[in-house]
């Protein structure tokens, strides 16, 4: 796995990804730096004249949708037809969220679109999935979903502010907990195990969600279809 892809890199893939978006369509609108290019050049799509709304996954991806000119719905008045969305860690069609902490609406949306676009630089794809899981709990359950979380195999770390990438608490008012179990053989049943458990709201494993993974490269981007 090549570490650190550069934002040129994340900007081809954002690029390709908006350009997969037709006229008319409703857009789920994912966080990150790499959604964030595809929601600038939806902006500017916009500017030209396509006609599309979008839905946004977190606080961010609405500021910055409004901030270049993207016409925003919600899933109570429109079903997304496509989503564009980021990812921390890639192997074939399943992913690990959430470096962000906006992974459980990010989750919402991506599963109601018909079609889930991962953008990702080249960093992210790895063979099997071994980045510490975010799992979004309530506040109070911070410690039964610990100790849940240990009986798993799983060692669980709160999310403070010593790490930058992503709010201390949720866009939601709810708590971080990012659980590294190694490699994960069997994401499947991992994220079963997870939303079982009382007081979680959603874990940043997505299996078997996205239907194609943009990757941006050196030169361009490639497409992968899981
Ligand atoms: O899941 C996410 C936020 O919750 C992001 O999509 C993920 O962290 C990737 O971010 P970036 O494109 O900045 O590397």
């Amino acid at each position: 796995m090549k570490r650190g892809g550069s934002d040129e890199e994340k900007r081809r893939a954002g690029e390709a990804a908006a350009e997969a978006v037709d006229d008319g369509q409703v857009v789920g609108l994912g966080t990150g730096s790499t959604a964030a290019h595809a929601i600038r050049a939806l902006g500017r799509a916009v500017d030209s004249g396509l006609d599309i709304e979008g839905v946004p996954t977190s606080y961010q991806s609405r500021a910055l949708a409004r901030e270049v000119g993207v016409p925003l719905t919600t899933l109570d008045d429109a079903t997304p037809d496509i989503a564009i969305d980021g990812a921390d860690q890639v192997a074939d069609g399943n992913l690990i969220k959430g470096g962000g902490a906006a992974h459980t609406r990010e989750k919402l949306v991506d599963a109601a679109a018909d079609r889930l676009l991962i953008v990702a630089d080249e960093s992210k794809l790895t063979d099997r999935l071994s980045a510490p899981v975010p799992v979004e709990v309530l506040p109070d359950a911070r410690e039964p979903v610990a100790t849940h979380v240990r009986d798993l195999g799983g060692d669980p770390e709160l999310r403070d502010a010593e790490r930058k990438d992503g709010p201390v608490v949720t866009d939601n008012g709810n708590l971080v907990l990012d659980c590294a179990f190694g490699q994960i053989d069997e994401p499947a049943g991992l994220a079963a195990d997870l939303s079982a458990l009382p007081g979680v709201l959603e874990h940043g494993l997505f299996v078997d969600l996205a239907d194609a993974i943009y990757v941006g490269t050196d030169d361009g981007a490639t497409v992968r279809e899981p």
